[in-house]
């Protein structure tokens, strides 16, 4: 077998799994809930944050039983590695955000520097209103904004590195159908 093929299979095989499958089901059906209680009669563009919350908007969106538009936008900081560096925007949305409400989806929020500078373009693209969506809040005191949360959030997570769910470990394990942390990390 590949090395790298061998690598990452170690990490699954070693991994520690903090949510299952049904389990991340469950919170997104939950969190599908509190989202069409609040925004169902608000017309709102619902923006994707590639890659990450690729897996997360999947299934999400289904259960928005309600009038939306959806794009998406990618915006990268960590590209590979498991420390974040600086954004790097490499799709903006090509939907018109005047006017709007916005309501931006990402797999998580771990620092909450993507999702401050997502919220600032939006706004400054003239939004009426945004709101942010993530599966998983990262619970430390590192954040870009001592306040800095989601206005909708899933599930939160420990101060570990994660995967599963659209989130990467060295671009691996976007597929991995559960949450879990990376043995060491
Ligand atoms: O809260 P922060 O510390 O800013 O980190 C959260 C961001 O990091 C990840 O994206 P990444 O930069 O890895 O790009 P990706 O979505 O392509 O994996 C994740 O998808 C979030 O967008
Ligand atoms: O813990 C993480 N896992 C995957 N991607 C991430 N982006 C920020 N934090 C994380």
């Amino acid at each position: 077998m590949d090395s790298i093929v061998q690598s990452m299979q170690q990490v699954f095989d070693e991994a520690d799994c903090l949510y299952t499958k049904s389990q991340v089901e469950r919170a997104i059906a939950q969190l599908a809930g509190n989202i069409t209680e609040t925004l169902a009669e608000s017309n709102p563009l619902v923006i994707s944050v590639m890659n990450g919350g690729l897996v997360f908007a999947g299934q999400l969106l289904p259960l928005l039983q309600f009038p939306l538009q959806q794009d998406y936008m990618h915006a990268s900081r960590y590209g590979e590695a498991v420390q974040g560096g600086t954004l790097d925007w490499r799709v903006r949305p090509e939907s018109m955000l005047t006017d709007r409400t916005v309501l931006i989806i990402d797999d998580i929020l771990d620092q909450g520097e993507t999702l401050a500078a997502i919220m600032e373009d939006c706004n400054n693209a003239g939004a009426k209103a945004v709101y942010t969506a993530v599966l998983v809040e990262k619970l430390h005191d590192r954040k870009a904004r001592p306040d800095m949360h989601a206005d909708y959030c899933a599930l939160t997570v420990e101060d570990r590195f994660i995967f599963g769910y659209g989130m990467d470990y060295k671009g691996y394990w976007r597929n991995a159908a559960g949450i879990y942390a990376v043995k060491g990390l």
